[in-house]
């Protein structure tokens, strides 16, 4: 094969992970920072950003089944790997072009003014880049695989680990990356988020693992394509089902395997090919379930994480963050269980086919929500300005005390007509406007009330509340953990006023009539928890990262060897596929499970999915170990040296009787492949 060994690997597969680790910085780099993209460039709702985020992620490991009909059937991997790469190029840089808001910004007020541009450039970006992730990815992995020769086991499982590590080092690096740069503000005629740069660096990581491939060009082993192999493989399955339909009566004798109708027509080799991939998709069925709950890292679990305290002391850690969890620890698993683990398994004699993985759960975090109005309540604060308590007394309510300088919340009926308050009582009732939910991305939403009789302008170095009308309040404002001053000015005159914020929380700060400016004023606000902070910390959901990531290191680096080493040689794409496969459906279950279905309480779609999995892993324990190993390259020799042999044969003899022991011969070739899947792993 490879004539370039270093260390007992061919040079080769150096610029295959090299590739593998550009490519998949790209491909997880523009993922996260799609969602906040869809939001808060393209503005649109949660629901609608999280469908089409699911959707775009199921479509790139749906996707590979193209490319591998392409690369197995007529390209080769080779070419398809190239062309592909090409596509997915041009749509990163039509992500990146789609997210220059200055392109149809003609009034220059920092918003697009053609959104329908930005939307149609950007999902025809998505669909280049699902076309392209998918198609190149079963190949990348399969021609990886083949650049080792058949004695090259060891070497070959180790490569697959290496490549694991690449994804996961590329995702970790890019998943850190790029939120960074779209935190940077950049634009001709405006200062924006920076979407595009977020964009345009994975679409030149793209690039480089283009021109990565293409250097190693001359090193590679390229495998020749042979000839359409899915629609040999559609056929031939159609007619086995339409064969064994034609001959359902008892009178027919049974045949060892349903695919073993279609011998009336088909080669034998194809057919045992089929056999060989049926059996590993049967093993895939009950996969999915695993994908589900995995791909809900980037969903369910940073939404989750959104309602924690994510203070971990000399690291502050933002709340979609905590997904570089996953990479680092298959960065830090994939060598230990490989050098470790595994060998200790080995020699300790155990058995092990077949890996379970834990799910975690998590009880629902959002204790910190405050109970808010319904639809016919309104939420009302009162707060009393004056110095001395006072008695209040609302209609349908007890009378209350109202210590000075407190705020009273309590929710009514919308209806309820106030009279007699006191002048020093302010009724605040918002209810329209109040806060129903935690603010994103673990900030605090922050509000004014100004209850001087002169409009006060409220501001901070991360936002301005503006001029506040006497009795009025200001609109919320977004502020980051840690410590806040806010200057309150009127006029010329001003004073500072300090807290501390946690994450999460919402606050109305009261300014009582009595403030005195020039002086500090931190005794003339009050501040009133409207939801309070998260006080579960992050560090929590760890444990969840470790349980899901140790499964993944145990189920997916073995299940991508696995598909390789189990396929028959003209379909290693196909299974590659096949495998992705499980991936895409995974998507669709929280699709539809999460997305669509909506459970209303949090903790019972939590329960249900770990529920689901616990049942799919016992279902995978008992397929895997009824699963017989094979291994195909000595079936397939098998199968071509009984065709030549055949072959000879029918020239030196030709006649009824060596027809006959042909047919024979074959039956008997048959049941050495049906001898050589008997043996257990
Ligand atoms: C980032 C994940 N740890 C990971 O490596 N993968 C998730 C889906 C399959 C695999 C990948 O190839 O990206």
């Amino acid at each position: 094969l490879n004539e370039k060994l270093v260390c007992g690997y061919p040079l080769s597969i150096f610029f295959i992970v090299v590739n593998e680790f550009c490519e998949r910085f790209s491909y997880y780099g523009m993922r996260a920072v799609l969602v906040l993209y869809f939001k808060y460039f393209l503005r649109w709702d949660d629901d609608l950003a999280t469908s089409i985020y699911h959707t775009f992620v199921a479509l790139c490991y749906l996707t590979p089944i193209l490319g591998a009909i392409v690369a197995d059937s007529w390209l080769g991997k080779f070419k398809t790997i190239i062309y592909l790469s090409i596509v997915y190029a041009v749509g990163q840089v039509a992500m990146a072009v789609s997210a220059i808001h200055d392109i149809t910004d003609s009034d220059r007020d920092g918003t697009p003014d053609s959104m329908t541009f930005h939307i149609v450039l950007s999902m025809v970006g998505l669909f280049l880049i699902a076309l392209g992730t998918g198609g190149i990815k079963p190949c990348v992995a399969a021609f990886g695989g083949d650049q080792f020769g058949e004695h090259q086991d060891r070497q070959r499982r180790t490569f697959f680990s290496v490549f694991y590590l690449c994804i996961n080092g590329g995702s970790l690096l890019s998943t850190i990356i790029t939120p960074v740069l779209r935190a940077q503000e950049c634009g001709i005629y405006s200062k924006q988020k920076c979407y595009s740069l977020a964009f345009g660096v994975p679409a030149a990581l793209m690039v480089v693992a283009l021109v990565v491939f293409i250097i190693g060009s001359g090193m590679y082993y390229k495998a020749e394509p042979q000839g359409n192999i899915m629609l040999d493989v559609c056929k031939c399955i159609g007619f086995a089902i339409k064969n064994r339909y034609r001959h359902r009566s008892k009178q027919y004798p049974k045949r060892q395997h349903w695919m073993d109708w279609a011998e009336e027509k088909y080669d034998k080799l194809l057919i045992a090919q089929i056999k060989m991939v049926l059996k590993v998709l049967f093993l895939y069925i009950p996969l999915p379930m695993f994908w589900t709950l995995f791909d809900q890292k980037g969903s369910r679990w940073t939404l989750q994480a959104t309602t924690m305290d994510g203070n971990f002391g000399a690291l502050v850690i933002q709340p979609d963050q905590m997904q570089t969890v996953n990479p680092i620890l298959i960065l830090t698993l994939v060598p230990i269980m490989d050098s470790l683990i595994y060998p200790l398994i080995k020699k300790c004699g155990l058995n092990f086919t077949s890996n379970f993985y834990f799910s975690f759960i998590l009880s629902n975090f959002q204790k910190t929500l405050p109970t808010f109005p319904s639809t016919s309540q309104s939420q009302l604060k009162l707060l009393n300005m004056g110095s001395n308590s006072v008695t209040v007394k609302l209609p349908g309510n007890d009378a209350l005390i109202l210590p000075a300088a407190q705020v009273y919340p309590f929710i009514n009926n919308c209806n309820t007509k106030f009279t007699n308050l006191l002048p020093e009582v302010i009724l605040f009732k918002s209810a329209t406007n109040d806060l129903t939910s935690k603010p994103q991305e673990g900030n605090n939403a922050i509000r004014f009330v100004n209850g001087m009789k002169t409009a006060v302008n409220v501001s901070t170095a991360a936002a301005d509340f503006g001029l506040i009308e006497p009795f009025y309040y200001s609109n919320y404002s977004q502020i980051k953990n840690g410590k806040a001053t806010f200057t309150l000015r009127s006029g010329s005159q001003s004073c500072e006023y300090s807290t501390n914020f946690g994450f999460g929380s919402s606050y109305t700060f009261f300014i009582h009539s009595t403030l005195v400016f020039g002086s500090n004023c931190q005794d003339s606000v009050t501040a009133v928890e409207d939801i309070k902070p998260n006080s579960v910390h992050m560090a929590l959901q760890i444990p969840q990262y470790f349980f899901i990531t140790a499964g993944e290191v145990m189920f997916s680096v073995t299940g991508l060897e696995f598909s390789y080493s189990q396929a028959p040689s003209n379909m290693k794409a196909v299974l590659q596929a096949g495998w992705l496969f499980t991936v895409a459906i995974g998507n669709f279950i929280v699709l539809i499970v999460a997305e669509l279905a909506k459970i209303p309480k949090q903790w019972a779609e939590y329960v249900l999915f770990a529920s689901l999995l616990v049942a799919v892993c016992v279902i995978f324990s008992i397929m895997a170990y009824f699963y017989t190993y094979i291994d195909p390259t000595e079936i397939e020799a098998q199968f071509k040296k009984k065709i030549n042999e055949d072959d000879e044969d029918d020239k030196s003899k030709p006649g009824k009787a060596e027809v006959e022991m042909v047919k024979r011969d074959s039956i008997k070739c048959h049941d050495e492949y049906d001898k050589a899947t008997q043996t257990k792993m």
